[in-house]
C-alpha cells in the first residue's frame, strides 16, 4: 500500500463538509475495500454472548443469507456431508437441521404452514458472533421456528473486495449455533428455537449460473434506488444490488412471516424495507435488532471483520463509534423541540476524528495507527438521504464508514490480525430518534 503523508491522511479526514458533504474519500479505487481472513477462531464476544436485548421495529426490513465460495461445510465437525441424506442432516447432538437445497426447504417449511407456525428467517454470512445471536434470540422470541441463513453471496463483493477471502467458520457457527438452541431451551420465554440454517451454494442460489461482480454484469437483478446508490452504494457500487437480489431469493425460499436485520447495517435495514414494501413481499415485519457493541465497553461495534485489525489498530477502531457519539451529544444538546443545524452535529464528529488523527500522527510509524473516512452522514431515516437541518419530530441517523490502513513497521511478534492486518473498512451508526 502506498505510504500517505500525514499532512494527506489528516486532510482527508478533515475535508468540510459544508454544503451536503459527507466526508468522503476522493476515490473508491483503494486495493480492496475489505480487509481479509480465514479464520475458525470464534472472537472472544461470541463465547461470551451478552443477553437479549430488546428488538425495535426501527424500520422494516429483510435480510439476505449468504452462499459461499468457502471451503464449505464438506469437512465440517457439524457432521455435513453435503450430498448424503440431505432432508435428515443436523447439527450433531441438536434438532437444527442443515438445508441446503432449494427443495429440502421447501420440504421443511410446508408443514409449518399447515399447522399455522410462525417462521423467522435470519439472513447471516457465517463468522457468527454476539451481533447475529441477538438477532436469533430476539426472531426466537416472537417466533415458533427461526432458520438462519449462512451465505457468503458472491454478488454483494465489488470485483476488488474481500470475496476470497471472507472469514469461513462452518464449523465454529455450528457450535455457536448448538450453545444457543440450548439456551434457547432453557429459557421459558421464547416462543421458539433454532429449527433449521439454511447453507445453499452458489449453483443452488443462481440457478441460470451467477451473473458476475462487475457493476454492468448483465443478469437478473432487484435494484432498489435512490436509497442503495448513496453512502455504502457509492462506495460500493454493486452491493445494494447484490444484498436485495440475494435477500429476494432468501425470502422466496424460505418464505419467513417475520425476517431480522441487525441495525449496524442501518442501510441496508432500509434497503430491505423498500423491498418488502415495494415488491409486496408476503412478510409480516422487518425487525431490526439493536447493534451489539465489544464488551471490552469501549463502544466497537461487533462485525465479522473485526479480527483482520490486530491489537494496534483495535485500540483506535472505536473512533467512528466516538466521533457519533458526539454527534449525538450536539444534536442532543439543542433541547427537545425544533430543528437542528447539520454543521453542529456533523462538526462535533469531524472533531473527534481529527483530533484522534493528530494525536497519531504525532507518534512514530511503529506505533501509530493510519485511517481515513470514507464518509460521515446525517440522514433522513426513511431514504438515507442527507439532510441540511434535522427536524425533532422526524429524527434522523448518523452513519459513517471508515478504512483503517495496514499497520507501519510491526514489531516482533505483534499481533497484526488475521490474513496479516489488511485494510480493514468499519461502518457504524447511530439512530437519532424523534423527540
Ligand atoms: N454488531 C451487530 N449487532 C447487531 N446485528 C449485527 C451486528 N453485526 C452484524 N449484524 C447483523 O447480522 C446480520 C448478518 O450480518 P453479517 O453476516 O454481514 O455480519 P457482519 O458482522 O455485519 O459482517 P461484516 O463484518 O462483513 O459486515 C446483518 O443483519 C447484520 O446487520
Ligand atoms: C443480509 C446479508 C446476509 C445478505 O447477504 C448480508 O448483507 C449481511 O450479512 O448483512
Ligand atoms: N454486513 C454487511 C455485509 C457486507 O458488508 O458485505
Amino acid at each position: 500500500m502506498r505510504m500517505q503523508s500525514t499532512n494527506a491522511l489528516f486532510r482527508r479526514a478533515t475535508l468540510s463538509s459544508s454544503t451536503l458533504s459527507i466526508v468522503r474519500r476522493s476515490t473508491l479505487t483503494t486495493a480492496r475495500g475489505f480487509s481479509s481472513t480465514s479464520t475458525t477462531n470464534l472472537p472472544a464476544s461470541l463465547r461470551t454472548p451478552t443477553r437479549t436485548q430488546p428488538s425495535q421495529t426501527i424500520q422494516q426490513l429483510p435480510t439476505v443469507t449468504p452462499s459461499t465460495t468457502r471451503t464449505m461445510a464438506s469437512s465440517s465437525a457439524c457432521g455435513s456431508s453435503p450430498s448424503s441424506s440431505p432432508t435428515l442432516e443436523k447439527i450433531p447432538n441438536t434438532s437444527i437441521r442443515i438445508l441446503r437445497t432449494v427443495s429440502s426447504v421447501h420440504r421443511f417449511r410446508r408443514p409449518l404452514t399447515l399447522d399455522s407456525r410462525s417462521v423467522a428467517l435470519v439472513p447471516t454470512m457465517g463468522a457468527l458472533h454476539a451481533g447475529h445471536l441477538s438477532l436469533i434470540r430476539a426472531a426466537a422470541r416472537d417466533n415458533h421456528h427461526v432458520m438462519v441463513s449462512i451465505y457468503v453471496n458472491p454478488a454483494q463483493f465489488g470485483v476488488r473486495e474481500d470475496l476470497g477471502s471472507y472469514p469461513v467458520t462452518w464449523d465454529a457457527d455450528c457450535a455457536a449455533l448448538a450453545a444457543l438452541d440450548r439456551e434457547l431451551a432453557d429459557d421459558g420465554e421464547n416462543l421458539g428455537r433454532i429449527s433449521a440454517v439454511f447453507a445453499p451454494t452458489t449453483g443452488e442460489m443462481y440457478p441460470a449460473g451467477f451473473p458476475g461482480q462487475e457493476v454492468d454484469s448483465k443478469g437478473s437483478f432487484v435494484t432498489i434506488t435512490p436509497v442503495g446508490e448513496v453512502l455504502e452504494g457509492s462506495s460500493r457500487p454493486t452491493f445494494f444490488r447484490g444484498v436485495a437480489t440475494v435477500c429476494m431469493k432468501l425470502f422466496n425460499v424460505c418464505q419467513p412471516d417475520r425476517v431480522y436485520f441487525g441495525q449496524k447495517d442501518v442501510q441496508q435495514t432500509v434497503v430491505i424495507k423498500r423491498l418488502v414494501e415495494d415488491f409486496l413481499m408476503p412478510i409480516e415485519q422487518v425487525v431490526v435488532v439493536p447493534t451489539e457493541r465489544d464488551p471490552e465497553g469501549d463502544g466497537l461495534a461487533l462485525s465479522s471483520r473485526n479480527v483482520y485489525l490486530g491489537s494496534r489498530r483495535r485500540k483506535v477502531a472505536n473512533v467512528l463509534y466516538r466521533a457519533l457519539k458526539a454527534a449525538e451529544g450536539a444534536y442532543n444538546a439543542g433541547g427537545e423541540e425544533g430543528t437542528r443545524e447539520r454543521e453542529g452535529i456533523l462538526g462535533a464528529a469531524r472533531k473527534v476524528v481529527e483530533e484522534t488523527l493528530k494525536e497519531q500522527m504525532k507518534m512514530e510509524p511503529g506505533r501509530r495507527v493510519r485511517f481515513e473516512v470514507d464518509y460521515l452522514s446525517l440522514a433522513d431515516p426513511e431514504t438515507m438521504l442527507e439532510l441540511e437541518t434535522v427536524d425533532t419530530k422526524k429524527g434522523g441517523i448518523l452513519s459513517g464508514a471508515v478504512r483503517f490502513l495496514p499497520v507501519e513497521e510491526p514489531g516482533e511478534g505483534e499481533d497484526l490480525g488475521h490474513s496479516g492486518g489488511p485494510l480493514v473498512r468499519l461502518i457504524d451508526n447511530i439512530i437519532l430518534p424523534p423527540k
